[in-house]
């Protein structure tokens, strides 16, 4: 980044105030009697109402529309463990987006933790204040587990984005972008760079839509996963393929896709230039991608260019889903996200891309024709259609698997913010 990019960023989050949010009230607090219903004695009939049915948590308090994006900061952006202070920054960030994008209030958790286990018994002991749970870059293996735990223990949707918001929005895009090329997921031959929590909820969706295991080669820090390997834990050993690939020059060879979910500057030009015809790249890698799209670009011009970031097309970033998706979910007050809701949003994120783009959308992106094709595969994420078909596709789904607590919302869908109910 340059120099005055860098002050710009610094200002951004400096100015007016520290930090990307606040907390507004919802209820009139001027008058003594404002007073007296907000706080003593008034509020203790909410608290007493709340004893008797917990159910009534949601009619008289915010945690229905309240979200913890929670992280130990284990492996923040791509920049690594950097730990829970450092990963605020990005935490505010992910509150910014759910209240921009989908009217859900938020609140950061930066927690300092010496085990897996005594992250999840922090996040256990406060998971009933809110309505669900974010988790946000922490690093593989511990998140699995951390993941697993908490969702067995909460009753609210608990939901690594880094695993599964990531993989939603890939598959959407992959999707697309074998569609463009004139390639399909079931024969595409993919290299997923990356072994750890993007990579493994990427790779498992990916089959889910079709992608044929033994077409997917994965590579960690040591290299390819093979089956000769005797190093890996039990999340990276069901990737091992009995291949005679061991790094990714031998893997890249003739690959439909790469997948970087790894760091920066990890693909080289020589390597790109040897995929097949028409590829798709998708260099995920926060801040900096895999692969820069000017290097990209200048070593072969048949390919699909992707990153993380929101100053290149094609924009492959979580943003895309999770504000949408905990929308749906909190508006049926899901208990989980399943496997059915994450394919819901995979289908309704990629067919916006295929529709022409709306004005708004057009105007905020300097007035460029977005057309479905290698410069756009997925919609951007101010494009407003999201709220409305991610937040139904969604709640629809958990209300056909049964995991909803309440009826598809007769408000939906949403045609924008101003049409929320809480
Ligand atoms: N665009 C998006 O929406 C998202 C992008 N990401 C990006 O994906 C990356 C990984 O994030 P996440 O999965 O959460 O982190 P994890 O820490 O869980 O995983 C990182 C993985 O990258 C691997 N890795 C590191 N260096 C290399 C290398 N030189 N060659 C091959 N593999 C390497 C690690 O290997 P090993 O297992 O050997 O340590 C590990 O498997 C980050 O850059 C992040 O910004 C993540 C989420 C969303
Ligand atoms: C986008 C995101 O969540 C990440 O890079 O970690
Ligand atoms: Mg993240």
């Amino acid at each position: 980044m340059s120099e005055s990019r860098k002050k710009a960023a610094l200002d951004y989050h400096a100015f007016p105030v520290p930090g990307k949010l606040s907390i507004e009230l919802s209820t009139p607090a001027e008058t003594q009697e404002d007073l007296s219903l907000a706080y003593s004695p008034g509020v203790a009939e909410p608290v007493r109402e709340i004893a008797r049915d917990p159910e009534l948590a949601y009619r008289y308090t915010g945690k229905g529309n309240l979200v913890a994006v929670i992280s130990d900061g284990s492996a923040i952006l791509g920049l690594g463990n950097l730990g829970p202070l450092a990963s605020k920054p990005v935490m505010e960030g992910k509150g910014l987006l759910f209240k921009r994008f989908a009217g859900i209030n938020s609140i950061d958790i930066e927690v300092e933790s010496e085990s897996p286990a005594q992250f999840i018994e922090t996040v256990a002991s406060i998971a009933i204040t809110f309505g669900g749970i974010n988790l946000e870059d922490i690093k593989a293996p511990e998140c699995f587990e951390i993941e697993n735990q908490l969702k067995a223990r909460c009753d609210i949707p608990v939901f690594h984005d880094d695993q599964h918001g990531t993989a939603i929005v890939t598959v959407a895009g992959m999707l697309n972008a074998l569609e463009i090329q004139g390639k399909s997921i079931e024969d595409a031959r993919i290299v997923c760079l990356g072994a750890g929590a993007a990579a493994t909820a990427c790779c498992k969706l990916m089959m889910a839509a079709g992608a044929q295991p033994e077409h997917i080669t994965m590579l960690d820090s040591k290299g390819v996963i093979h089956s000769g390997r005797t190093d890996l834990n039990q999340y990276k050993a069901l990737f091992a393929t009995p291949t005679s690939a061991r790094t990714l020059d031998d893997a890249i060879e003739g690959a439909d896709a790469f997948l970087g979910v790894s760091g920066p500057n990890l693909l080289n030009a020589a390597q790109l230039s040897r995929m097949a015809v028409n590829p798709v790249v998708f260099a995920c890698s926060n801040p900096d991608p895999e692969i820069d799209p000017a290097l990209a670009h200048s070593v072969r011009d048949d390919l699909i260019m992707a990153t993380g970031r929101s100053d290149f097309p094609n924009q492959v970033n979580n943003v895309l889903c999770f504000p949408f998706l905990f929308r749906g979910a909190l508006d049926v007050r899901a208990t989980i996200i399943n496997e059915d809701m994450k394919l819901a949003a995979v289908e309704a994120i990629r067919a916006i891309a295929k529709e022409p783009v709306t004005d708004a959308v057009r105007r905020a992106y300097g007035g460029v024709d977005l057309q479905f094709g290698r410069d756009y595969i997925l919609p951007k994420p101010t494009d407003e259609r999201l709220l409305g078909r991610v937040a139904a596709a969604v709640a629809q789904a958990a209300v056909d698997t049964g995991v909803a607590h309440l009826p598809f919302p007769d408000h939906y869908p949403l045609a924008g913010l101003a049409d929320i109910k809480l």
